[in-house]
């Protein structure tokens, strides 16, 4: 399988400026900076409801900021014509905690859909009937693990296998940017310890940057390079795990005091 375009280390990859989201009045970010760089993996952690999936969804422009600006590659996907984004967004590829797949369809399917948008409409039909490219499907599928799985149902997978075909799916995207959602929140610890291993090591291989939400803060000091944490909508801290202390983590979870 072709690897990753990682772009060139130090490249920035998404920029975060001054942004904020409001759903309705509720405000979800405020305040927001932030770059990423090439090759990265970033772990984003902080107490329920603080803005993570908020985060992740800003830095792929499935929401775009109320407040402020986010360029993603270079491409500010708020505003660039809807050409131009969805070209960038092809670029970003992105894994849900609920892993998004269609469990009716075979597993070379789900993973043929993460390039359906860079096909034209003939191919992508046809390729319902007879898979494309399968070529490139087994080589995904052999980099999560499971090359074994191509012809199964997904609905037949576990958790931990369903989730490697999402891994998977995102691989034949050959992204620059993988971005995860709470990706190991429906897995039991072991399983999820192997999904993040496996995300880290592709990311490290190919070079492609990784930014990931966790609710598991050991996974997240002890995986990634740089921890970006979120308090209230707001980022608290964004170091290195090792400059992170047990007071940072407790003041981080600890309870927001109601405003009076
Ligand atoms: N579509 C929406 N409409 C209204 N409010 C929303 C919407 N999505 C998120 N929110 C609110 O925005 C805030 C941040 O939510 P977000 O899901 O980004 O947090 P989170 O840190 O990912 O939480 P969790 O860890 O529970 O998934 C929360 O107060 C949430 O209720």
């Amino acid at each position: 399988m072709t690897s990753g375009l990682s772009g060139t280390a130090g490249e920035l990859l998404f920029a975060v400026r001054g942004a904020g989201v409001r759903y309705d009045g509720v405000v979800a970010l405020e305040g927001c900076d932030l770059e990423i760089t090439a090759g990265e993996r970033v772990a984003v952690i902080g107490p329920s409801g603080a803005g993570k999936s908020t985060l992740i969804a800003l830095l792929n422009g499935m929401v775009a900021p109320t407040d402020g600006t986010v360029t993603a590659l270079g491409c500010d996907l708020a505003r660039a014509p809807a050409r131009t984004a969805r070209k960038v967004r092809r670029q970003i590829g992105t894994i849900y905690q609920h892993f998004d797949l269609v469990e009716e369809l075979r597993v070379v399917h789900n993973v043929n859909a993460g390039r359906l948008g860079a096909w034209p409409f003939w191919r992508a039909a046809l390729s319902l009937v007879r898979p494309s490219g399968v070529g490139e499907v087994r080589g995904a599928l052999e980099r999560v693990g499971i090359p074994e799985k191509l012809d199964a149902r997904t609905s037949t997978l576990s958790g931990g296998q369903k989730q490697r075909v999402a891994v998977a799916k995102v691989l034949v995207q050959q992204p620059r940017a993988i971005l995860a959602d709470e990706p190991i929140a429906s897995l039991d610890p072991r399983l999820g310890g192997e999904v993040i291993d496996l995300l880290t090591e592709i990311s490290a291989d190919l070079g492609t940057t990784l930014v990931t939400s966790l609710h598991d803060v050991t996974m997240a000091l002890g995986r990634f390079e740089r921890v970006v944490a979120l308090r209230a909508g707001r980022i608290e801290f964004d170091r290195p795990p090792g400059a992170v202390s047990s007071g940072d983590i407790e003041d981080l979870y600890a309870a927001v005091e109601p405003a009076s």
